[in-house]
């Protein structure tokens, strides 16, 4: 196995996904899971865990046919950022996923999405960029930003155009609940060195991630990440026969806690989501008939300890001579 990703000739891919805390967020994973095998795709999911993941949950995880990994957690520069979500601080740990080098390519994927559609097609993209749905700031959850000010949204640019006395318009910003990346140990410590010099914003990680890889960002369309809001903030963007992915991040919409009591949660076309989101997760015929696969996977675990003796406290101790 070279750490780049490829044995014997053929790349290693995967999908990976992050859960963090003793909550109710590994019912999100659990269906991920499922979901990944309820649409044949060829790929594992690896599942980033925290250490706050309590053993019961990584071996429902592992038995599930997770891989499951256990990552440090990333904190931000001390700040007196309002995040938009006070929780949202936790999803800077995403970023260790970067260290993930024994696959050559990764789809990232939140716990609150589900796949309905194959999407294993997306490894196949070009290598060299960074590919994400572009998200919506129309939700009040901006409400702190210039865009949701003056009304403008990159989902409908010319509805309200940016005005000249702001500048250019902001560069096209994804949400990062899901996108498509290369594993690669010197981008992971470019990423967490930037990271100590960088002022946390209100969306966390992803204004990050947008600010760091906005020079190869690419965008793909929102069947490969429909965060619901669209389905009432651009409705004439989609068409939800066509929708591949699913990404259940509107207030009140995670599946496993939906109530329909928060706005736009009753909606025929959420409950609908809802429910299939159920269908999949209660499915006895999508559950892993493999061995559970041992937690943490032996090699997996072998190269990040290998990594992180070079990078020992982000300080890059020199490449030995060996
Ligand atoms: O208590 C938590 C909160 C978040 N997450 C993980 O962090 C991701 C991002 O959080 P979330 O999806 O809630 O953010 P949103 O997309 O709703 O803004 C989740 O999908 C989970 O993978 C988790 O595991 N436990
Ligand atoms: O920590 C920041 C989070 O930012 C994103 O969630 C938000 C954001 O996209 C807003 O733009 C939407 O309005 C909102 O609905 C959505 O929940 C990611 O989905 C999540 O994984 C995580 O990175
Ligand atoms: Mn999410």
């Amino acid at each position: 196995m070279s750490a780049n990703g490829v044995s014997g000739g053929v790349p290693k891919r995967a999908y990976v996904t992050f859960l963090a805390g003793n909550g109710d967020y590994v019912k999100g994973v659990v269906g991920l899971a499922k979901g990944l095998r309820h649409v044949k795709s060829l790929y594992p999911l690896v599942v980033a865990v925290l250490p706050d993941v309590p053993r019961d949950h990584r071996e429902i995880l592992c038995s599930q046919g997770c891989i499951v990994r256990e990552i440090e957690p990333v904190y931000p520069p001390k700040n007196q950022i309002q995040f938009a979500m006070a929780y949202y601080v936790i999803n800077y740990s995403k970023l260790r996923i970067w260290e993930f080098v024994e696959y050559e390519k990764m789809i990232y994927l939140d716990g609150d999405i589900q796949v309905f559609g194959n999407i294993d097609h997306l490894f196949e993209l070009e290598d060299g960029y960074f590919y994400a749905v572009m998200d919506c700031f129309c939700e009040k959850t901006w409400s702190s930003s210039p865009q949701y000010t003056i009304g403008y949204c990159q989902q409908c640019p010319d509805k309200v155009e940016w005005p000249v006395s702001m500048g250019s318009p902001p560069p096209l910003y994804f949400n990062a609940g899901m996108f498509v990346y290369q594993p690669d140990l010197g981008t992971y410590c470019r990423l967490l060195d930037i990271l100590r010099v960088t002022a946390p914003t209100s969306f966390a990680e992803q204004d990050f991630l947008n600010m760091f890889f906005r020079e190869i960002y690419k965008p793909i369309p929102p069947v490969y990440n429909l965060v619901l809001a669209l389905l009432w903030r651009h409705p004439e963007n989609i068409d939800l026969g066509k929708v591949k992915v699913v990404h259940y991040c509107a207030a009140g919409s995670k599946p496993w806690r939906h109530t329909g009591k928060e706005e736009n949660m009753e909606r025929e076309d959420i409950k609908m989501l809802v429910k299939k989101w159920w269908e999949i997760y209660e499915d006895e015929s999508l559950d892993y008939k493999g061995s559970a696969i041992d937690e943490p996977t032996k090699l997996g675990s072998m190269i990040s300890k290998l990594n992180k003796d070079d990078v020992v406290g982000n300080e890059r101790k020199a490449p030995s001579a060996a």
